[in-house]
């Protein structure tokens, strides 16, 4: 695959007067695990079908693998792409193997790799039971090693971790971490912000079918200067003097824990200020623990207003 395996110039769809997706232009480099974020409704499943070549773009240039979704060569990368919807739905009335093996079939890859691949997703004990008998984790992770068939460069996963136990999901993220060690270009969904916000190279938070913010987390963090949060424990008797001592601080908001001396105060707090702050608390400092805006609040101060429902 080309060391751009997705390139999108300028890419619209509308449903009748609906704009799912607003002119969204991005380039995804080999071997990127790139997040795609964005409320119900901001174009996300939009966009993926759109890479996928399942939906014909209204405006702009879609190209995956190096070839145009709209050709007719585009089937041939296809092949080399793993896909995991949303929900998974298959065969209620095939075992776990016999869908694999249906899969095997679709995508060309020898049938004798599925029980390898169900072991590795977890359910070696259940490839012989019907899809009926499965639980919702367990059609994800049959879901998942339908994805893994063949090992594609290129995946492109909605919500995979959906369904998921804690085990599940740490199993999940060691098979990717595999998969990108041998090259493979990941593309992810998913409203849990942080469980994505440390495994992802970089972000694409969609707003209202618009690229509303694009970079590495420490990027969006710098461009949208949201200010830190500073927790501390003072001596007794000094969480209510911090307000006082940090008051010439620009930018800075202190909230003391009022009534109880617990010595606790929260103190929000822009990057710049963060030294002056723990120097002029310092003599008085008995524990300090310094958080940074999540990708959540980052998510809410963007396209987490602009829910689209309809
Ligand atoms: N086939 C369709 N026909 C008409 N409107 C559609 C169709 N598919 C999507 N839409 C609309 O396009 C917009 C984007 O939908 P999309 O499913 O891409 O959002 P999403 O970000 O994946 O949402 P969610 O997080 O809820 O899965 C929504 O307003 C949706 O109602």
């Amino acid at each position: 695959m080309t060391n751009t395996p997705v390139e999108l110039d300028a890419v619209s769809k509308s449903f009748g007067q609906v704009e799912a997706v607003r002119e969204v232009s991005l380039a995804i480099g080999k071997g990127e695990m790139f997040g795609l974020i964005g409320h119900n409704g901001a174009g996300k499943s939009t966009l993926f079908k759109l890479m996928l070549g399942l939906l014909p773009a209204s405006a702009g240039r879609v190209r995956v693998g190096g070839v145009d979704a709209a050709s007719a060569q585009f089937r041939q990368v296809r092949r080399r792409i793993g896909y995991l919807p949303e929900t998974f739905v298959s065969y209620d009335n095939l075992s776990g193997l016999e869908v694999l093996r249906l899969f095997a079939d679709l995508k060309g890859v020898p049938r004798a790799h599925c029980p390898e691949l169900l072991e590795r997703v977890g359910l070696a004990g259940a490839g012989a039971r019907r899809l009926h008998t499965y639980s919702k984790g367990m059609r994800q992770r049959l879901g998942f090693a339908q994805v893994l068939l063949g090992d594609p460069e290129l995946m492109f996963l909605d919500e995979p971790t959906n369904g998921l136990d804690p085990e599940g999901i740490a199993g999940f993220y060691v098979i990717l971490r595999q998969a990108r060690e041998r090259g493979a270009t990941i593309v992810i969904t998913s409203h849990i912000l942080a469980e994505i916000q440390h495994r992802v190279d970089r972000l694409l938070i969609l707003d209202g079918g618009r690229v509303g913010a694009l970079g590495t987390l420490a990027e969006l963090r710098a461009r949208h200067v949201l200010p830190s949060t500073i927790e501390v424990r003072l001596r007794p008797g000094q969480a209510a003097l911090a307000a006082g001592l940090l008051a010439h601080l620009p930018g800075v908001v202190v909230t003391a824990d009022a009534g109880a001396d617990t010595g606790h105060a929260s103190i929000a707090c822009p990057a710049a200020q963060k030294a002056p702050v723990l120097a002029l608390l310092a003599p008085a400092l008995l524990e300090v623990a310094i958080h940074e805006p999540s990708l959540e609040d980052l998510f809410l101060g963007y396209g987490g207003k602009h829910a689209r429902t309809h």
